[in-house]
């Protein structure tokens, strides 16, 4: 039988409330004897819990009772919500650890639901994105995933591919004779739909890793435009060394904002030109690294500087500003007095949002992996239905391979192996 396990819900310290969960085979018989009598399941009542040997009160708390079936895990769950002191809860764990409860383990409530298909393991990835959610972008994008779009979208195909595979079936049983027309129409339509729908999906996955783990913005030019001081004013702190120096930065320095909904990492880099001093040569080389792999550049321009050189080849996109503006006539944008800031903050938001807006679902790289090795069994099995002479065997195969890809990517079948990793980022209680 399994355990029946429990852990604080809630964040942990003093708070007003704290939620004390309780699931497993034995929930509402550990329950029954905190309060004698339960609400029925799907209900919620106030009750007295005391010890029941001793008569000793614990706490007031208001009970939720959820049947088996209709819970987060799926087992029997009672969820006290008691007075949040450390005491209280401290009290109740003594409590339900004597009636035989255990502690619950890191995400072992999230797991139970996996194994009781509550959640398939997109579902419990999008649960995890959206308990470390910082922004809107992370919020919204992880609700859709915990709510089941991305499996949707997996079923449909995945009945989609089952459809062709028993049309690929009824062709093989044509044999020798003629192979119908329409059959082989309908099987590469299908394939092909199902293709298309995929791939739009990959073409977001860059932009769905980004809203998860943040958008790069590199501030970069030459040394002494004042990147440092524009870089504190945006981040809000004097995270990085300014000087009248030049050659101050060397490396690169990153800090995590919320433009505009998004997350956004931002980097100081060193002032870029050819040096002698070799570790400024080193942060330079990293400088050009770091801004070429960013997802937006912001050059900082000094005065009479005409326009960007060219160490760092520039996108349509990048962000091109002048610097010092309250000391020079063509500046747009001053780091010590704060000029020109919001507009700044502003162009990158905008850009940063045209980007995340065409996101798809794929918020893991082993959503990425999957799918693209589903396309490319499709395309396979596409190429195999050009051919003059009857394939369907080897048709059928490519697409049970990629059939196979999506159980991989919902968790129907190898999913073992991917727990660990999962569940080690969940927090004890969820
Ligand atoms: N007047 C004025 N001075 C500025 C401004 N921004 C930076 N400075 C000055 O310019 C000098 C260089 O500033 P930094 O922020 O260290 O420049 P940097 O581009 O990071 O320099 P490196 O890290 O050496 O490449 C310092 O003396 C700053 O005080 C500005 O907006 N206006
Ligand atoms: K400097
Ligand atoms: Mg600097």
């Amino acid at each position: 039988m399994q355990d029946t396990i429990y852990a604080l819900a809630s964040g942990s310290g003093r708070a007003g409330v704290a939620v004390i969960r309780l699931s497993g085979p034995q929930a509402i018989e550990i329950a029954s004897k905190l309060c004698r009598s339960l609400p029925e399941p799907g209900s919620h009542a106030l009750r007295k819990l005391r010890m029941v040997e001793t008569g000793e009160l614990i706490d007031e708390a208001l009970i939720l009772r959820f049947a088996a079936g209709a819970s987060f895990t799926g087992e029997d769950v009672v969820e006290f919500q008691c007075h949040g002191s450390l005491a209280v809860v401290a009290a109740m764990g003594t409590a339900l650890e004597s009636y035989g409860a255990r502690p619950a383990d890191r995400g072992e409530f999230t797991r139970r639901a996996l194994e009781n298909g509550m959640l398939d393991l997109t579902q419990v990835e999008g649960l995890a994105d959206l308990i470390d959610a910082d922004t809107e972008a992370q919020r919204k994008q992880a609700f859709r995933v915990m709510q089941g779009n991305l499996s949707e979208a997996v079923e449909t195909w995945r009945a989609d591919l089952l459809r062709a595979l028993a049309l690929l079936a009824a062709n093989i049983d044509f044999a020798d004779e003629e192979i119908p027309d329409d059959l082989v129409k309908e099987i590469v339509l299908r394939i092909k739909a199902v293709r298309t729908g995929i791939a739009a999906q990959l073409d977001g996955a860059k932009a769905a890793q980004r809203i998860r783990s943040g958008f790069e913005v590199a501030i970069i030019g030459r040394p002494n435009a004042g990147k440092s001081t524009l870089f504190n004013r945006l981040a809000g702190s004097d995270a990085a060394i300014t000087s009248s120096i030049a050659g101050t930065t060397r490396d690169v320095i990153e800090v995590r904002l919320d433009i505009g909904g998004n997350a956004v990492s931002l980097l100081d880099t060193a002032g870029l030109r050819e040096t002698e001093d070799e570790i400024e040569a080193l942060g330079v080389a990293r400088a050009k690294k770091r801004a070429l792999e960013a997802d937006l550049r912001v050059a900082l321009l000094e005065p009479g500087q005409a326009e960007p050189d060219d160490d760092v080849v520039l996108g349509a996109d990048d962000l091109i500003v002048r610097g010092k503006s309250d000391i020079s006539a063509e500046g747009t944008i001053s780091g010590v007095t704060g000029d020109g800031i919001a507009a700044l903050l502003q162009a990158i938001s905008q850009r940063i949002s045209a980007d995340a807006a065409e996101s798809s679902l794929l918020i893991r790289q082993r959503h990425k992996s999957a799918l693209a090795t589903a396309v490319e069994r499709l395309d396979l099995a596409l190429a195999l239905c050009e051919m003059e002479a009857d394939m369907s065997d080897l048709i059928s195969e490519e697409v049970r391979l990629a059939v196979r890809s999506l159980d991989v990517l919902v968790g129907r079948i190898d999913v073992e192996d991917l727990l660990g990793e999962i569940f080690s980022s969940f927090c004890i209680g969820k």
